[in-house]
């Protein structure tokens, strides 16, 4: 089990999200952290009596199922006994009404998704704070079928659309709001606005989560957490997840965090020389580089499958980690007890979000069994400084720890590295290939000024051969792949949109300089269909 003592719903107020399944319902956490209020999500199913902490107030998301379903989920009606404001979102919205009368919800005759014009109504009191300082006509998004048939029993209605009479409630005298529309996604313009009304005007939370404040708790939870003599392990890949995570440990416990890179052969150019200066030099961290990349390639030899490449690396990172583990504990004096990993809460909230996890395209998470074998193996403990941050709060977190720019606005790399980007079989020679082919793409995007726009960029190796004629002479080579995309999430993406100059600038360079290589060609495949790996 994650340690979860002194998490900063300890600390800082806190808004409590219900997930009731809506595919926006991180988005609500998002938001509200973006003006400095604190928010965790927690599904539905969440039974008050379990919970160990008070919120400051608390919001139902959305959610696909209708309420009056036989099997749809409800809110543990001690939430609403417990005397916090309470916000409820669409399905919310649909849940406070319910429960007052089941006859209160009703699937509407026509479906609203997309923009409505709401229009707002002021009664004055505590009713007005949900839209204070908000214009009385404002663009919402819509998303729903079921609607409300009548005003809940001591509400008002204080904002309607032309397709739905009740589109936003408060109660008369409770702080208890409800509406139709989604305040958490940009096409609500005035929606942030909106949840910091509820958070800060009507919940009363102050807003002092900030990654400053952040580092002192969690250095200080840290130390509680190891103790005066303990050791703590980590993987650390040179990215920003764990190079923070690395950071955030050293300033905590000092040599006593023993950070190891493991070089598996699919690294980028002078990479691990690249991070052993920065974390080692630049940032004090405590590393060990294992040059482990014979046995990785070795274990490639033959294996062209995608998934069984994953497979092998992911063991193999695994091995590699424990007999390093034991190498370290051999040389300290203390035995090591715990273990260090940059899980995000993207990770976390996919494990804990009432719709489940989603379904596996790739297996991703290639030093993930890391942990549960030194757990079982060692009896290590799981340390995650991360474990309640989103990317762009970890970027932050890294800035106020003195981390560079250029490393905390770095692009994000796969574990199994250039092993996914050499299609089919890896061997040394394709590697160094798509290696020097793609230090030059990204040194020549980062000249050209384009780094920072791209979300991520990296060249492959096509190692099927075409046909070219070089100095006179017939060659038989292979293609080199470039892929670059814009993104904001990872999760759906698009090509960047380079000029026709660039890209051939590009190409020029590449095949006159990696041996091996004579075409070069530019993926246009969005994600999805595309993935944004090769494999
Ligand atoms: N070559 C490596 N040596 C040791 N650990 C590694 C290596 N590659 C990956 N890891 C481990 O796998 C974890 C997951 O990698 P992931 O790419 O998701 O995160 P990251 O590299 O820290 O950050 P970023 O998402 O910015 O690349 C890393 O945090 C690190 O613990
Ligand atoms: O640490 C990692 N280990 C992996 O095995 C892995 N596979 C993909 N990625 C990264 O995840 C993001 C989405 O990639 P895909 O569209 O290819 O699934 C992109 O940022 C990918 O680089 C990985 N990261
Ligand atoms: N977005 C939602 O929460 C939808 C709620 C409910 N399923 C409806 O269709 O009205
Ligand atoms: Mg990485």
């Amino acid at each position: 089990m994650p340690s979860t003592e002194a998490i900063p719903h300890n600390s800082f107020d806190t808004i409590l999200v219900l997930d009731n399944g809506s595919q926006y319902t991180h988005l609500i956490t998002r938001r509200l952290r973006e003006f400095n209020v604190y928010s965790e999500m927690l599904p539905c199913t969440q039974k008050l009596a379990d919970l160990g902490w008070k919120p400051k107030g608390i919001i139902l998301s959305g959610g696909p199922y209708s309420v009056y379903e036989k099997d749809a989920p409800h809110i543990d009606p001690a939430f609403f006994e417990l005397g916090v404001p309470i916000l409820g979102i669409c399905y919310g919205l649909q849940e406070i009404a319910h429960r007052l009368h089941a006859d209160n919800v009703v699937a509407g005759t026509a479906r609203e998704y997309g923009h409505a014009d709401l229009k707002a109504t002021r009664f004055g009191g505590h009713v007005d704070k949900l839209f204070d300082g908000l214009e009385d006509a404002m663009t919402v998004w819509m998303s729903h079928g079921d609607k409300l048939c009548n005003l809940p029993e001591g509400f008002h209605t204080i904002g309607t659309t032309q397709n739905s009479e009740f589109a936003a409630i408060a109660h008369q005298t409770e702080p208890v709001y409800g509406i139709q529309f989604h305040p958490e996604v940009t096409h609500t313009p005035q929606g942030g606005k909106l949840l910091q009304n509820f958070a800060v005007g009507i919940c009363g939370a102050q807003q002092t989560w900030t990654m400053a404040e952040f580092i002192g708790q969690e250095i200080k939870r840290i130390r509680d957490l190891v103790g005066p003599e303990g050791q703590v392990l980590g993987a650390v890949s040179g990215g920003v997840d764990s190079t923070v995570a690395a950071k955030l440990m050293t300033e905590a416990i000092g040599d006593r965090f023993h950070a190891v890179l493991v070089d598996n052969g699919c690294m980028r150019l002078n990479e691990c020389a690249l991070v052993k200066d920065v974390l080692q030099e630049q940032l004090g961290i405590n590393l060990t580089v294992v040059d482990a990349s014979e046995e990785f390639l070795a274990g490639l030899k033959g294996v062209d499958d995608p998934e069984k490449k994953r497979k092998f690396i992911g063991g193999k990172f695994i091995d590699v980690f424990e007999a390093e583990a034991k190498k370290i504990e051999a040389q300290n004096a203390g035995k090591v007890e715990w273990f260090l990993q940059g899980t995000l809460y993207p990770d976390v909230i996919e494990s804990i979000s009432f719709k489940g996890p989603s379904q596996t395209i790739k297996t991703h998470h290639n030093v993930g069994g890391i942990a549960e074998r030194l757990m079982a193996g060692h009896g290590l403990k799981l340390i995650e400084p991360l474990r309640e941050l989103f990317k762009d709060e970890v970027r932050e977190l890294g800035r106020q720890m003195s981390i560079s720019p250029e490393l905390v606005g770095r692009h994000p790399f796969p574990g199994p590295g250039l092993a996914i980007r050499v299609l089919g079989e890896v061997t040394k020679e394709k590697v160094e290939m798509a290696r020097k082919a793609d230090n030059i793409f990204i040194s020549m995007i980062r000249e050209a000024g384009l780094y920072d726009d791209i979300g991520q960029a990296y060249a492959a190796l096509d190692p099927s051969r075409a046909v070219g004629v070089m100095g006179d002479k017939r060659v038989y080579a292979n293609i080199i792949l470039l892929r670059a995309i814009s993104t904001r999430d990872f999760m759906t993406a698009t090509p960047y949109p380079f000029s026709y100059e660039f890209l051939t600038k590009v190409s020029t360079r590449i095949v006159n300089e990696v041996q091996g290589v004579c075409r070069v060609a530019y993926d246009f495949t969005s994600k999805p269909p595309g993935t944004i790996e090769m494999e």
